[in-house]
């Protein structure tokens, strides 16, 4: 007994130490994240993380205990991200990134030709106000927005048969790209041909992906062959500069009037209510006082019951959540990060308080964007 008692005085002789460091490394980490504020620099960096835990573990004096240092320290850093995200992220969340940036970028880009739907939903966002600018690929329109060249971009990111476009959603995961606002169009397809053609004599269909998926049951029931295209209006285009009457276009009734095609069926998509959903992107974040959803991508650590814990940060401040998808790690199989739609907006203390929480819970997180929902849907 007495030699456990003695066992037990050491170890709080060395938990007090540890306490001491542990005041001093929290010192340092408030200090880092003084600096990241001023800098822009984001709070994880995951190679100097892992240089910590190298070194960690070369410093352990058995083999056996390797893995026990990885532990540690991978807990330790977790502990001073969740505080730095509590003073960089939520102190004053308007105020703080709410900046004016110098910009001479203008206008707003969006996927494939006149008569997309992604033009639509740009007219529909921003009236005739700004220039809309077509382009080939969701990557483009992002890189475009972040190097200045537009200032905004608009791409979809759900639909409400088919769920969430997963190539725009790791778009926003992977690059300095925000969302400032919400559009949802009701979609319909129609079937579009080179006049006098007969709709006996099609063999192909060329569309954007997303219009194929949706008209799936159409297209298999006549058994045309699909080929994608970057657009809507792109295979419009696309089909109105050839003779062929074998190829059918799928895209909205609008690509009529847009170019020399004619409607040779109306209303050929999937049954359901057929809603789309196009976020307004931005390279830097706006943060209003009106708005009601946000957008998050959450990672939290790939241990029992985190997922649950993290859901458990919004059910405990009432706040509702609109949608919430995994995207698996582009180097970490069968490793997922969450994407987040809630309803409230950044400058609700309820939003920031359960934010606190989210902080504590992730390795890491990343705010898209506070906007404003578009109830259309
Ligand atoms: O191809 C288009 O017109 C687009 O804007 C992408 C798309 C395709 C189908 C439905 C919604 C958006």
């Amino acid at each position: 007994m007495d030699e456990l008692h003695t066992y037990r005085q050491e170890i709080d002789a060395i938990d007090e130490q540890l306490s001491t460091l542990l005041n001093q490394r929290m010192a340092v980490s408030r200090a880092v994240a003084n600096y990241k504020a001023a800098h822009d620099n984001h709070v994880l960096d995951n190679q100097r993380e892992q240089e910590v835990i190298d070194k960690a573990k070369a410093r352990s004096d058995r083999e056996d205990l390797k893995d026990y240092h990885e532990t540690f320290f991978r807990q330790l850093m977790a502990l001073s991200r969740a505080y730095q995200h509590s003073l960089i992220n939520v102190e004053n969340p308007i105020n703080s990134e709410n900046k004016e940036y110098p910009s001479t970028a203008q206008g707003v880009a969006y996927l494939g030709e006149q008569g997309s739907f992604s033009d639509k939903a740009a007219e529909n966002y921003f009236g005739d106000k700004i220039n809309r600018i077509p382009a080939s690929s969701f990557r483009s329109i992002v890189e475009g927005v972040i190097q200045g060249t537009w200032l905004y971009g608009i791409l979809p990111v759900e639909n409400s048969l088919n769920g969430s476009i997963a190539q725009a959603l790791d778009l926003f995961r992977d690059h300095q790209i925000f969302i400032v606002g919400e559009v949802v169009l009701p979609i319909r397809h129609c079937l579009l041909g080179l006049p006098g053609t007969n709709v006996d004599g099609i063999k192909k269909v060329i569309s954007h992906p997303q219009a194929l998926e949706q008209c799936s049951l159409y297209i298999d029931q006549i058994g045309f062959r699909r080929e994608p295209r970057t657009s809507t209006a792109s295979a419009a285009a696309e089909l109105a500069k050839t003779d062929d009457r074998s190829i059918a276009a799928i895209g909205s009734p609008q690509l009529a009037d847009c170019y020399p095609l004619i409607i040779l069926k109306e209303d050929i998509q999937n049954p359901g209510n057929n809603f789309t959903r196009f976020a307004v992107i931005r390279s830097q974040p706006i943060y209003q006082q009106d708005t009601d959803k946000m957008s998050l991508f959450c990672r939290v650590p790939h241990v029992s019951g985190s997922l649950y814990q993290l859901l458990h940060c919004f059910a405990q401040h009432n706040l509702n959540l609109l949608n919430l998808t995994a995207r698996p790690m582009e180097n970490n199989p069968w490793h997922y990060d969450f994407y987040i739609d809630l309803e409230g907006g950044l400058h609700q203390s309820s939003v920031q308080s359960a934010l606190k929480d989210v902080g504590r819970i992730c390795e890491t997180y990343k705010i898209l964007g506070s906007y404003r929902h578009d109830q259309l849907s």
